[in-house]
């Protein structure tokens, strides 16, 4: 099962100039910045009350955010839930026939493995499985 919304991913282009308006927009600045090399993304993490959004910026022509913001724009990617145990989930989802987009769970950024599950799958929305470490 599912657990609770972990957090929305954005899309941008400028992480600073992103950053500086989800600070007006929030009234909180970012906790946050990490880079995550395999993603080939920046990030930066605000808390908006109990909830995380994650502002991702390509570091890379390769990374899935350069594709997406050239394809569709900046704005949410991604919808990221928290799993207990994320191979049970893994396996659980493949067993009723969604397209895991990694074998394995790999690290995402603010200590969590991570795994994506592809948008057709989910009516248009990218899904990532999130367990804490
Ligand atoms: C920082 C780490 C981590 C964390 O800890 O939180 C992250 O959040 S990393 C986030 C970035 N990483 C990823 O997104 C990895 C998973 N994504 C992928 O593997 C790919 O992006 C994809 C979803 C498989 C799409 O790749 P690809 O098929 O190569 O791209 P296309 O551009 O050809 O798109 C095909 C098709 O899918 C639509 N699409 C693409 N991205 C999304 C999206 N985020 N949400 C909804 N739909 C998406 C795209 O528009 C194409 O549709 P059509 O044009 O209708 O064919
Ligand atoms: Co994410």
């Amino acid at each position: 099962m599912l657990g609770k919304i972990e957090h929305l991913g954005i899309a941008v282009k400028n992480l600073e100039e992103a950053e500086k308006r989800y600070t007006q927009l929030l009234g909180v600045p970012p906790y946050k910045r990490e880079t995550v090399e395999s993603e080939h993304v920046i990030t930066s993490f605000f808390m908006a009350g109990p909830n995380k959004i994650e502002l991702l910026q390509a570091t890379a022509p390769e990374s899935a955010i350069a594709k997406f913001i050239e394809k569709r724009g900046e704005g949410i990617h991604h919808v990221a839930y928290e799993v207990e145990d994320i191979v049970a989930e893994m396996e659980r989802l493949r067993q009723q026939g969604f397209t895991l987009l990694n074998e394995a769970p790999k690290h995402g950024a603010d200590d969590k493995l991570i795994c994506f599950v592809h948008p057709r799958d989910a009516h248009g929305a990218l899904v990532e499985l999130c367990q804490s470490i």
